[in-house]
């Protein structure tokens, strides 16, 4: 399903809460329905109008054991989910097409439907009271969508399922997220498309409702479901009503005005999360008690990473087999349990600004390691915990069996044991960890006391309360136990009494009880058994005193069942009213399983603690490749040094064959850097880290050629938002730009970022620059903050020994020949390229790079050429500062390409402003 359709649909979804439905027989004529429904029959004709009010949904309708699918909904199911179509005779001459799924495997077919877009409204039996007992009538009990959606078998439980509400507003997004699988809400306002596309890419929802103002905002919708997978849906205008907002906003969360929530100061914020949970409200038909408290959240109180360094940097998955296996997660992850996992994941995905906040963290870790056995133990009792955070939304939602309140309460029975341990710690975020985990005794107390050790699966099946726990519970079970005994009488009783000696009393769900009778003794059969059944080889049979007995039992166990499950449900619901005690228990024995994991990790593979310091520098001792580091066997990865200021050595140049591991070293630095932000140890000997508020990296070639870009244009455009976003606290990691295009353009580019980049006017970054470009280490001591260093590697006769340490200084061979005999390319093709080699003088790039260093009076028609281009930005603007930035440009005084550089930043800077 594209997304366009998925909008247009998004747009009448439930259009007849608001709007009039005079769309009716369009939707008929949509759907396949017949021009006159009422030759349909009654149970046709109930589903075709509640088709009517979920047009934009695939309707699973409830009959028996099936849900089933017609008419259109039916063509689609089949196609989609390669199941059969049948036809169902519905008072019609033809017959409508069905489809349908069994009822216990439904959560993976409809899963399979909303991963491809769909939405499934589910129809369930219900009892009508208006209606005489027993019978029912149908109706929506739950809208299914990739925000929203329930099913444990397919969600992964180490990741956030997203829902996210976009309302784009003027220049402004107002943003809301919630998980609603764990309760999790928070709101945010951004002011640029690309911030907003930054908190998609972090967040990756599984679906993004929106108002229509979204989709014209520049931001590219179906980039974000072709490469994210995120399915968009846009709602009517209504959702995002001020008023109708902020009125479900205080509502829902029993408040007189939103200033209480913190939220008060938000305004297209609380407009996003209104519209969410009108949304939540529509499709979930609950009342959500476990989305308990939204949150503001500042993307500026972590440090930004765009999509594309996600990518490069593999923080949460690999680049090209999109699995942890490889990942910087992968390294880190050893928590115990589901909530630690997903709480570690955003650690990683987030790292933080504030150097008192990463402080905090260390100091957590450095005390667990202190104290390495309480460490162990902690760990040990958090391994039996389960996801109190998924289990109290389904406890809140009512789909809680009896078994996940005995793992409820077995979870929690390890946290006075916890508590215990961590009373003995002293680090400011253990001690907050210790005061956030109620132990909430009281609850494992109402669960061990009310409900058995082991309950059965089935809610409705009985044995789910505890002996003791309810009088009437205990009675009617005695009747049960004891109606056993008199059956067994009975049956004794008519033996001797008939003389058949096979009798024997059968129970079966249509006929009850009856004394079966094996054909052998049919002669002996009293008079006053009254025949109930035949059956192949014995009939079976009633008496007056069997159907008193029966009477008797299937009462008592009717009556025994609906209080267990009455006792149950009310038990359920006395556990989903502390929702707010146990999700901040939750968040608490997360946070302890993220640093207990991370001590863990960084002991076992001999991480320090680094030094973090505000003045910029960062100088790290024999730091390694987190990840490289693990796929190499033997310890055989070679330490390198990495030094970085605000000064003299700002930017390094970094120069040497292929393979010899420019990337990794450069990957290596970004990678410390951000775990150290995280707040985790890292790969080195000593770190001390100046915090980053932004890391940019350009590695690699990564084509979109989905999107229909070129390598080049993909590069340049991640080249063009590096230069536009990085500050003098960010960290750039620049891999070989400029080498998608020809030498000459390529060497240029390259070597008119750097000058960019060095002047601390327009960015002043710290960079490593990885290049092959031997030229450019011209730059050394003629920009400002610039310095060579290569990675060695030692000549062996015609073949290279890579050393993989960083040396100071430029390379001065590339050793590309060399590098593609170590790739086993043909000794033909190898001595060829030699020859070749030798002819082909590099006169002319190193002319090119005289060119550009020249002065500046030789160069005329290009000083010509700038003034005019001057004179033109000049007449386009209308902001006074800018207009005064022009004015103060002496072009003369400046080489052609500083020029060339603050022009274009000029021009980027009106083009913003427009
Ligand atoms: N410090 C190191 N210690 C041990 N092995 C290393 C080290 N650095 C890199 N390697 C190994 O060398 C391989 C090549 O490294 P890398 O991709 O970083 O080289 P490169 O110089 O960027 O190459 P190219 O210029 O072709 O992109 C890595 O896959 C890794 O296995």
């Amino acid at each position: 399903m594209s997304i366009d359709k998925n909008t247009n649909e998004g747009k009448n979804y439930r259009n007849n809460v608001v709007k009039s439905t005079s769309g009716t027989s369009k939707s008929r004529i949509n759907t396949g329905f017949p021009e006159d429904i009422s030759v349909l029959s009654p149970m046709m004709k109930e589903y075709v109008k509640t088709k009517e009010e979920y047009s934009d949904c695939i309707l699973f309708y409830r009959l028996g054991d099936f849900y089933e699918m017609f008419f259109e909904d039916a063509l689609t199911a089949s196609r989609e989910l390669e199941i059969t179509l049948t036809g169902k005779d519905c008072g019609l001459e033809e017959r409508a097409p069905m489809c349908g799924v069994p009822f216990h495997a439904a959560e993976t077919y409809i899963n399979r439907l909303i991963e491809k877009g769909y939405k499934v409204a589910i129809c369930e039996q219900v009892e009508d009271p208006k209606k005489a007992k027993g019978l029912v009538k149908r109706e929506v009990v739950r809208i299914v969508t990739p925000g929203t959606t329930l099913d444990t078998m397919s969600l992964d439980e180490s990741k956030n399922n997203y829902l996210m509400s976009i309302v784009s507003i003027g220049e402004h997004f107002g943003c809301a997220i919630a998980d609603i699988t764990t309760g999790d809400c928070f709101l945010t306002e951004l002011d640029k498309p690309q911030k907003l596309l930054d908190e998609i890419n972090k967040f990756t929802p599984a679906e993004i409702i929106c108002n229509d103002a979204f989709l014209l905002s520049g931001v590219d919708v179906a980039d974000l479901k072709g490469r994210l997978g995120i399915c968009v849906f846009a709602l009517d205008p209504w959702y995002f009503d001020d008023q109708l907002c902020q009125k479900t906003l205080k509502e829902h969360f029993h408040v007189g005005n939103l200033e209480g929530l913190g939220i008060g100061d938000y305004d297209s914020g609380i407009i996003a999360s209104g519209a969410l949970f009108l949304y939540l409200k529509e499709t979930q038909k609950t009342a959500l008690s476990h989305m308990a408290s939204i949150r503001p959240y500042s993307a500026e109180k972590y440090m930004l990473i765009d999509s594309s360094s996600r990518r490069n940097l593999e923080l949460v998955e690999t680049m090209r087999e999109k699995q942890k296996r490889g990942s910087l997660l992968w390294v880190l992850d050893k928590t115990k349990t589901a909530m630690g996992a997903r709480t570690l994941r955003s650690y990683v995905e987030q790292p933080l600004i504030d150097a008192e906040e990463i402080e905090k963290r260390l100091g957590a870790l450095e005390e667990l390691n202190a104290k390495p056995m309480d460490r162990d133990e902690i760990r040990e009792y958090l391994n039996p915990i389960y996801d109190l955070e998924r289990l109290i939304s389904r406890i809140s939602y009512k789909s809680a069996n009896p078994r996940d309140l005995v793992s409820f309460a077995s979870s929690l029975e390890m946290l006075p044991y916890i508590k215990q341990i961590l009373a003995e710690f002293n680090s400011p975020l253990l001690t907050q960890i210790n005061e956030d985990m109620d132990p909430l005794s009281d609850i494992t107390a109402l669960i061990r006391n009310s409900i058995a050790d082991d309950p059965p699966l089935a809610q409705k099946d009985g044995g789910i309360i505890r002996e003791g726990y309810n009088e009437d519970v205990d009675k009617f079970r005695r009747s049960r136990t004891d109606g056993k005994k008199w059956l067994s009488e009975l049956e004794a009783r008519e033996r001797d009494r008939t003389g058949i000696k096979s009798l024997k009393i059968k129970y079966n769900r249509v006929f009850g009880y009856s004394l079966e009778v094996t054909n052998t003794f049919r002669d002996l059969v009293p008079e006053d058994y009254i025949r109930k059944q035949t059956l192949t080889n014995a009939e079976r049979y009633i008496t007056q005193e069997l159907k008193d007995l029966e009477d008797l039992i299937l009462g008592a166990e009717d009556k025994l069942y609906a209080l267990e499950f009455e006792l149950f449900s009310d038990i359920r619901d006395q556990v989903g009213a502390e929702v707010v005690r146990i999700q901040r228990t939750a968040k608490a024995v997360a946070a302890l399983d993220v640093f207990a994991s991370l001590a863990l990790v960084a002991q076992r593979n001999n991480f320090v603690r680094p030094k973090i310091n505000e003045t910029g520098l960062i100088d790290i001792r024999n730091g390694r490749h987190p990840v490289v580091e693990q796929m190499i066997e033997n310890d055989m990865f070679i330490p390198n040094d990495t030094y970085l200021d605000n000064h003299k050595k700002r930017i390094s140049i970094i120069t040497g064959p292929n393979m010899a591991g420019k990337s990794t070293y450069m990957r290596q630095t970004a990678l410390i850097v951000l775990m150290a932000q995280i707040g985790s140890f890292v790969p080195a000997d000593s770190a001390n880290i100046g915090v980053v508020d932004r890391i940019f990296t350009r590695v690699g070639a990564s084509d979109d050629l989905a999107s229909g870009q070129s390598t080049f244009m993909v590069e340049m455009t991640e080249v063009a938002n590096i230069l536009r976003n990085a500050t003098s606290r960010s960290l750039l990691i620049l891999d070989e730009i400029g080498r998608g295009t020809s030498t000459f353009d390529g060497l240029s580019i390259a070597w008119a970022v750097i000058e960019h980049i060095s002047n601390t006017k327009l960015c002043g970054a710290k960079t490593l620059f990885a290049t092959h470009y031997h030229e450019l280490t011209e730059l050394e001591g003629k920009l400002s903050g610039v310095n060579n260093y290569c990675i060695a590697v030692k000549e062996k006769g015609d073949d290279i020994v890579f050393l993989r340490k960083i040396v100071k200084g430029g390379a001065d061979k590339s050793y590309g020949i060399q590098v593609a005999k170590l790739a086993g390319v043909p000794d033909s093709v190898i001595q060829r390229a030699k020859e070749l080699v030798e002819e082909l003088s590099d006169a002319d790039i190193t002319a090119a790079v005289k060119d550009l260093t020249a002065p500046k009076k030789k160069q005329k028609i290009t000083y010509d050429q700038l003034d005019m281009a001057q004179m033109s930005l000049f007449d386009t603007v209308q902001d006074n500062d800018i207009i005064e930035e022009i004015k103060n440009l002496e072009i003369g005084n400046l080489t052609p390409m500083e020029a060339l550089n603050i022009l274009y930043n000029l021009q980027n800077k009106i083009k913003n402003r427009w």
